[in-house]
């Protein structure tokens, strides 16, 4: 038994943890969701003797500081309730301005969100799986997108996103979403955001540099820096993407009609055949940087942070997350 616990432990595989689990709970995440899901999951996992203890985030942004705070004071095992922004928040808060994690933390996402784009990529869909994650689950070490950008107040910030940083049409579309139909559903409130987007964006003058070489100037409708799969509540954007090869996916779409955009490229982005479409481009990269001559909005994980210029790059395995067996790479 002791030899299998030390193969097991080797190998990432865990088995309940024995310090107290810290449950951090976005109370407004997907319309309330974690009031409907989490009470049950909490009173499992005590059944099965875990010690949980429980914060609240009290404002957006909350959930930066309460991570730090955990984690500085000895905290080990994290329970994200919530969605994206939530885990964004919570990972901001757990790795430092040098990609370095403060502690050495492990984060279980209990998904409770709108969009939950970035637990499904390991396959976590529901938020009772967290009883399995922490029984049966691996720990893994995956890759985070980190990005320098124009704050509101016009001062320059870093700031890390799991999943999905984008520029111009994606951002317009969170920003929208985040205030009006979160009721809806994820794949229906996005796909509303986004309809609606569409038919009052305009593309901006955007050059686009990968690795510190020029590969596009011009009128550009988006930019998209992936580092998970899937976007904005299930769009398969960047069916390539990985979060342990130390890079970003880069996808710039060029300017199109708004005929071509709903009739052709928004089916084709939910079934991830966009690829190949003449407006889309595609690059790999360890770090890129987006200008504008005008400022164009960015939004990080669902959540808009501020406008361009922006620089973006990865932090290699910065974050340790516990998912199913087998799913380390994100492609469940
Ligand atoms: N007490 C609170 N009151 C208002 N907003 C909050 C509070 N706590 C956290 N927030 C904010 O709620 C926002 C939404 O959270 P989150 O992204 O986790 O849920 P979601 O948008 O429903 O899910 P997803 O990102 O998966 O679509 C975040 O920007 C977060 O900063």
């Amino acid at each position: 038994m002791m030899e299998e616990t030390r193969t097991r432990t080797a190998q990432g595989l865990t088995t309940l943890p024995t310090e107290t689990v810290h449950a951090i709970v976005n109370p407004v995440a997907g319309s309330g969701r974690p009031a409907r899901a989490w009470p049950a999951v909490r009173r499992r996992l005590e059944s099965l003797g875990l010690r949980v203890e429980e914060v609240h985030t009290t404002e957006p942004g909350a959930g930066i500081a309460l991570a730090r705070q955990l984690v500085e004071r000895g905290a080990r095992e994290l329970l994200v309730i919530g969605g994206d922004g939530t885990v964004n928040e919570v990972v901001n808060g757990c790795v430092d301005a040098q990609g370095q994690p403060i502690g050495p933390v492990t984060i279980t996402i209990v998904p409770c969100g709108t969009g939950r784009d970035f637990p499904r990529l390991f396959g976590i869909v529901r938020p009772e799986q967290a009883v399995d994650l922490l029984r049966y689950g691996q720990r893994c070490r995956v890759d985070i997108g980190a990005i320098r950008f124009r704050a509101c107040d016009g001062s320059s910030r870093q700031r890390y996103f799991v999943n999905m940083a984008d520029i111009g049409l994606g951002a317009e579309t969170a920003a929208w979403v985040s205030q009006s139909t979160k009721q809806l559903g994820g794949f229906l409130a996005y796909l509303v955001g986004a309809m609606r987007t569409i038919l009052r964006h305009r593309p901006a003058e955007l050059t686009i540099e990968i690795e510190g070489t020029t590969v596009f100037r011009g009128p550009a409708l988006m930019v998209a820096l992936a580092n998970g799969r899937f976007h904005a509540g299930g769009m398969r954007i960047a069916p390539m993407a990985s979060v342990t090869d130390g890079k970003l996916e880069v996808f710039a779409l060029r300017h199109v009609s708004r005929f071509a955009l709903l009739g052709s490229l928004l089916p084709a982005v939910y079934r991830g055949t966009h690829l190949g479409h003449p407006a889309v481009e595609h690059w790999t990269a360890r770090r890129v940087a987006v200008r504008s001559v005008e400022p164009v909005r960015i939004e990080t994980d669902g959540e808009v942070v501020g406008t361009t210029d922006i620089e973006a790059w990865v932090a290699p395995k910065a974050l340790s997350l516990r998912v199913p067996r087998g799913a380390c790479d994100g492609s469940a």
